[in-house]
């Protein structure tokens, strides 16, 4: 059986696991568009997360989120870099499931932990302990990843490059 080559990649996960880092390279590879839907919201509304997430509350910036990922899922050719949160609605997992191949980067909280020390950019880490902070959503969120995601690749082990190696090795499984 033939099957296109996917359109669209969507990568999900928490933050730190390198969907920014790691789409960047991806799409480079694969001559696709890149989008980063936190930058895009930023870029869109003219200020960064923590203003909105401060002015609106999380809520206000999930309804800018999904309203986002709604219009870039009607395009073609994407690389998409996902904001952390974007599995929570059941909305998102669907569109993100029907309009790409969705890869969740996955890697121990620890690890995430680490990478996100010095970044003052996540509202949802701003907390006296990340590392619990980031536990609590692994538990919450790593079935979500799963239940949308085609394939999974874990980030611990390898630079970023690895990780786009093992995401165009999963792509390539593909039936076409
Ligand atoms: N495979 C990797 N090995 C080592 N460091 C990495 C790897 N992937 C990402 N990093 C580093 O981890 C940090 C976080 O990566 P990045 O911003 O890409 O995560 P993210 O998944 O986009 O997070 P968020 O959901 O908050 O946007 C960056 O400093 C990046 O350089
Ligand atoms: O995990 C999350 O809920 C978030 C992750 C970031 O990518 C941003 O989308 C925002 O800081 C929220
Ligand atoms: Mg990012």
């Amino acid at each position: 059986m033939t099957v296109a080559f996917p359109e669209n990649i969507f990568l999900v996960g928490l933050m730190g696991a390198g969907k920014s880092t790691v789409g960047r390279i991806l799409a480079r590879r694969l001559s696709k568009r890149f989008v980063d839907t936190d930058h895009e919201i930023e870029k869109r509304n003219g200020v960064t997360i923590p203003v909105i997430f401060e002015i609106e509350g999380e809520e206000g910036f999930r309804r800018r989120e999904q309203e986002l990922l709604a219009d870039l899922a009607q395009e073609q050719g994407l690389v998409l870099s996902t904001g952390g949160g974007i599995v929570l609605k059941s909305e998102n997992r669907e569109v993100l499931r029907n309009h790409g191949f969705v890869v969740y980067l996955n890697a121990r909280p620890e690890l995430l932990a680490d990478r996100t020390k010095h970044d003052r950019s996540r509202p949802l880490l701003n907390v006296e302990d990340p590392l619990t902070r980031l536990r609590e959503l692994h538990a919450v969120r790593d079935p979500l990843y799963r239940e949308v995601a085609h394939a999974v690749v874990e980030t611990g082990r390898g630079a970023p490059q690895q990780v786009v190696q093992a995401i165009l090795a999963e792509i390539s499984l593909i039936d076409r």
